[in-house]
Order: C-alpha cells, then structure tokens, then sequence
C-alpha cells in the first residue's frame, strides 16, 4: 500500500488551477468550517499564525476528512521542522523565505529519505505512515511530497533563475507582503514597482516549468497571475474575513438599535 495521492501536487503539475485560502485562526474547529467552503486547498500557517506541531496536527486530522488539501507552511525552512511536519502527515509543505539555490537544494534534502536525502526515518512513529498502516510509506512518500519554495525578498528573486533549476522543487511563491518591504514598499504590496516585479517573476517561474503561486486579495492580480499560468492561488484570508464581518456586524447593530 502506497502513500496517499497528493491530488494537489499533481494538479499543479499538470496546470490545474487550485484555489486556496490562508488559515491563521490556528484552529481545528475554524478549520473544519472552511473545509466545508469549497477551496482547492487550505494554507496552514506555522509562520505568522500561533501555531505549533500540536495545533497543526489537529487541523491536518479535521481536513484530512474533507476535499480541501493541506498545505503546511513551516515558520522556517530547517530540517528537524521538516521532519516533524512530514511525519505529522503534512504532504505539501510552503516553505518561507527561499534566497538561493543552495537553500532550495537543501529543502529538497530535507523532504526525501537517504540514500538521496536526509529525511529521518521514523515512520514507525508516524501519522504519516498511518503508524506503519502504510507497508510501502518509505518507498513510496517522497512521489507524493509536493515541495514549494517561497521567494518574497530581492535576493531571493535575484536568485530565482538558480532556484528554478532545483529537480525537486515543485513550485515558486512570491510572496507580495514580504517583496514589498524589502522594495522599499512596506504595506504597499500594490505599488505599481511591486506588482511588475510579482508578474515578471511568475513568467519566470511558469516558463520554468514549475508550479507559480501567490497568496493575494487583490482580485486583478489574481487574473494576471492566473492569466500567465498561476496555478495555485490563494485569494483569501480567514483571519481577515472573520475580523472585518465582526466588525462590519458590531457597526450595523449599533447603527441599527442606537442609530449611530
Ligand atoms: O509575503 C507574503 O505576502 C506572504 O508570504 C503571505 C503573508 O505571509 C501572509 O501573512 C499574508 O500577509
């Protein structure tokens, strides 16, 4: 018995659109609902959300039961986070603040067992392996590990062309929020140098071969990306959603019973 299909990772290989949504609300419950919302995948923040193996873990079980794919982004890119998160059953994995080739080479090490990686063998132990359920899970995993590299700096995107050319890396992110601070636009994602910088670098990446992705709520950069050959994209943010409708409903009632 092999390790379970990654349907996203071979969606994108294959041009597919995926549509997905960023989870920061760090929770199991949150979690179920948006599994309930219809997006291609759900984006689970290690990074900038107050998540930790545990919590991960938690919504990896609730989506595990629903359509929406899990994709796991790590706070950082070492090999013992790797580790834990693969063996936790995550099998995509978004990786923050990719600069080099080097660095991406590195990733792919950490995402594939030896003789060719450096992925510790614990499937023993492992959610991943269904705790030994899956006979096959070593010979098997790494065919359905889908590894995303983010470039979100100027180094990073100066480095792009090498990174490109790293076997193993399924897929380039730009991040906008991070690009923009780095540029000299810092809360300024849409800035006209920012935007031109995001596009041409998702035509490198799409020409590459590889999967381009983006995380934007802007609905004409999602067209544009979409329109070079983006395939996964995630157009919303639960955190955001659910902030801006408690107040927009905090603000109708009171205008409603108090008439302010
Ligand atoms: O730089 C970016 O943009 C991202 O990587 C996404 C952000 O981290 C996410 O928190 C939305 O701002």
């Amino acid at each position: 018995m092999p390790a379970p299909h990654n349907s996203f990772k071979h969606a994108i290989a294959n041009g597919e659109l995926q549509i997905g949504c960023w989870m920061g609300l760090a929770d199991p419950y949150i979690a179920e609902i948006s599994a309930g919302a219809g997006f291609d995948w759900l984006l689970i923040d290690g990074e900038h959300a107050p998540n930790d193996l545990r919590s991960i873990v938690a919504q990896l079980q609730v989506l595990a039961a629903r359509d929406s794919h899990a994709v796991v982004r790590p706070p950082i890119g070492e090999t013992w986070i790797i580790k834990q998160l693969l063996d936790a059953g995550a099998q995509t994995l978004l990786v923050p603040m990719v600069e080099s080739a080097a660095q991406a080479q590195d990733l792919v090490d950490a995402v594939t067992y030896p003789p060719h990686g450096v992925r510790g063998v614990g499937s023993a132990l492992a959610r991943a392996s269904d705790f030994s359920g899956i006979g096959d899970y070593l010979t098997t995993a790494r065919n359905e590990i889908c590894l995303l590299a983010q470039v979100e700096n100027q180094k990073g995107m100066s480095e792009l062309d090498r990174i490109l050319e790293v076997d193993g890396i399924d897929g380039v992110f730009i991040g906008p929020s991070d690009l923009a601070a780095d540029m000299g636009f810092i809360g300024q994602a849409g800035a006209a140098e920012v935007q031109a910088a995001v596009l041409g670098a998702m035509e490198k990446i799409v020409a590459s071969g590889k999967a381009a992705g983006i995380l934007t709520l802007d609905k004409d950069l999602q067209n544009d990306c979409r329109e070079i050959g983006a395939t996964f994209i995630a157009t919303e943010i639960d955190v955001t959603l659910f902030a801006r409708n408690m107040r927009s409903a905090s603000n109708e009632a009171r205008q409603n019973l108090q008439g302010e």
